[in-house]
């Protein structure tokens, strides 16, 4: 029996980074085609023709599907009869891996991962360390789960240990409908059910990596619990109506998989794990014959489509002479497509802005009357004039919303998902207004990006504040200058009656 090397792992390891980077997989591309068939708001069947396009695009480009290239999850199953040659911990040969495909010259992903988390949080610029699970199993192979997961549905984890008596379903379906949208569905939850904490939590994260079967499912029916489970809050998840972005409609999520696994006696620990409409997963069995060969999909894999039907009668936005009283006629659920310049800058920027205002220290930029759009953006490759930049969760920048609407003067934010009622409350007190992008649509928004500079903090790396100069740039009214949220009125019109049990 051949060994398997440690080229052998860095070569497939990284080779899977690179490959989920810009290849969707297959039954994802499926269950999305068929959700965007079948969708029946216009909001949400407009994000989900955005989320096609995107990965289509990243797809034949080779350039990331999101611009949150995010953190390496890989689970190694090693074979108890697998011949290893190799010499080091596989936390160090697999951060090798990580390192040469985040820094790939001819596709670099977006370094993510911060050092010193609760101190400096500084970027450890390549973006290991992976997170490493190892079982051992049965056989002479070594088996290998690569995923790669993003933040913004990383951050809305949840975890309980319930009550025995409790119902595992009714607990999923409201901790969904209180999670808001910043996990980018529609998307896939993940369950871990019974175990231990951690038993349960690292479950959850696995069931994500199973394939997306609930029409098959559904077709040939439930054969055992977990199965009727699954259908059961598929189904109630969907009644909510949250849909694709928060924005209302009839699919949030495309399936729910699910882990058990025996507990004690007075506990039922569930573990909730989403995965965004940046779904990115391999699953690949070395046996020392040499570096696992990967299937990428085929362009007919993705349907025909044309989204820029739904902005043939957008309103035209001139950022550079926007007034108040042009914001002030705003729609909610609007299409606007922006031309101009604005800013950028996210969780470090606004962080940083925070502590040099209290300071009485001067800021790099003026934000009076800009528009600033929460945005960390992958390098540029080539041509490009910034790598794939899609919007970042605006919830994490909703503290700050005083000190950028009312000290500093912006007129305009630009991110993802719902805002909360005190940032909502600011936004109408001073005219401003809120806009949303497609999260999950990245290298689709980088191509209205026409310049990019970098304005203050570069040390910050990806997440310096920028000026972007960008020409019909797509993006809904989430909040207009009266307080209006279109992530309340959205779910609210979709919102089905619970199917009956
Ligand atoms: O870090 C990002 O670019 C986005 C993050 O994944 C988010 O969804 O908030």
């Amino acid at each position: 029996m051949p060994a398997i090397t440690e080229g052998h792992v860095i070569d497939s390891v990284a080779d899977a980074l690179q490959f989920i980077s810009y290849y969707h997989p297959r039954d994802f591309i499926r269950a999305m085609s068929a959700a965007w068939a079948a969708e029946r708001s216009p909001a949400a069947r407009n994000a989900m023709a955005q989320i096609l396009v995107n990965s289509r695009m990243a797809a034949m480009g080779h350039r990331p599907i999101c611009q949150d290239t995010g953190v390496a999850n890989i689970t190694a199953r090693i074979g108890v009869r697998a011949q290893l040659d190799w010499d080091r911990p596989l936390q160090e040969i697999v951060d090798d891996a990580v390192r040469r495909a985040y820094r790939n010259d001819a596709n670099p992903l977006r370094a993510s991962v911060v050092a010193d988390p609760f101190g400096r949080r500084r970027n450890t610029s390549d973006n290991a360390p992976a997170m490493l699970h190892v079982e051992m199993v049965a056989g002479t192979s070594v088996e290998f789960d690569v995923s790669a997961k993003g933040g913004g549905s990383e951050n809305k984890t949840k975890f309980a240990v319930l009550n025995p008596s409790a119902d595992v379903a009714d607990w999923v379906v409201g901790t969904v409908e209180a999670m808001g949208a910043g996990w980018c569905p529609p998307g896939i939850l993940g369950l871990g059910i019974g175990g231990s904490v951690d038993k349960a939590m690292v479950m959850a994260k696995q069931a994500l990596n199973q394939p997306i079967d609930a029409t098959e499912l559904r077709t040939r029916g439930p054969a055992t619990p977990e199965e009727e489970l699954r259908l059961e809050i598929m189904d109630r998840v969907n009644a909510l109506g949250i849909g694709a972005q928060g924005l209302g409609g009839i699919t949030t999520v495309l399936d729910v998989k699910v882990c058990s696994f025996p507990t004690h006696a007075a506990s039922l620990p569930v573990a909730l794990v989403p995965n965004c409409a940046a779904t990115r997963h391999v699953h690949f069995t070395l046996d020392g014959s040499g570096p696992a060969r990967l299937v990428p999909p085929d362009l007919s894999d993705w349907p025909e489509l044309d989204f820029r039907d739904a902005w043939k009668d957008a309103r035209r936005v001139d950022l550079d002479r926007l007034t108040r009283e042009q914001i002030a006629s705003w729609r909610p659920g609007e299409t606007l497509l922006l031309s101009g310049r604005l800013l950028t800058g996210r969780d470090a920027a606004h962080r940083r802005i925070e502590q040099m205002l209290a300071e009485g220290k001067p800021l790099p930029v003026s934000f009076r009357n800009r528009a600033i759009y929460y945005v960390g953006p992958v390098d540029p490759v080539g041509g490009e004039v910034v790598g794939p930049a899609g919007p970042t969760t605006s919830t994490r920048m909703d503290r700050y919303s005083d000190m950028m609407l009312e000290t500093l003067g912006v007129s305009v934010m630009i991110g993802k998902a719902e805002r909360g009622q005190e940032t909502i409350e600011a936004i109408a007190r001073n005219g401003a207004a809120y806009l949303v992008a497609v999260g999950g649509a990245a290298y689709l928004v980088s191509q209205a990006i026409r310049e990019a500079r970098v304005l203050g903090f570069e040390d910050l790396g990806m997440e310096a504040i920028h000026e972007f100069t960008v020409r019909d740039m797509p993006v809904t009214v989430a909040v207009d200058a009266r307080g209006t949220s279109v992530h309340a009125s959205g779910p609210r019109q979709w919102r089905m009656p619970p199917p009956r049990a």
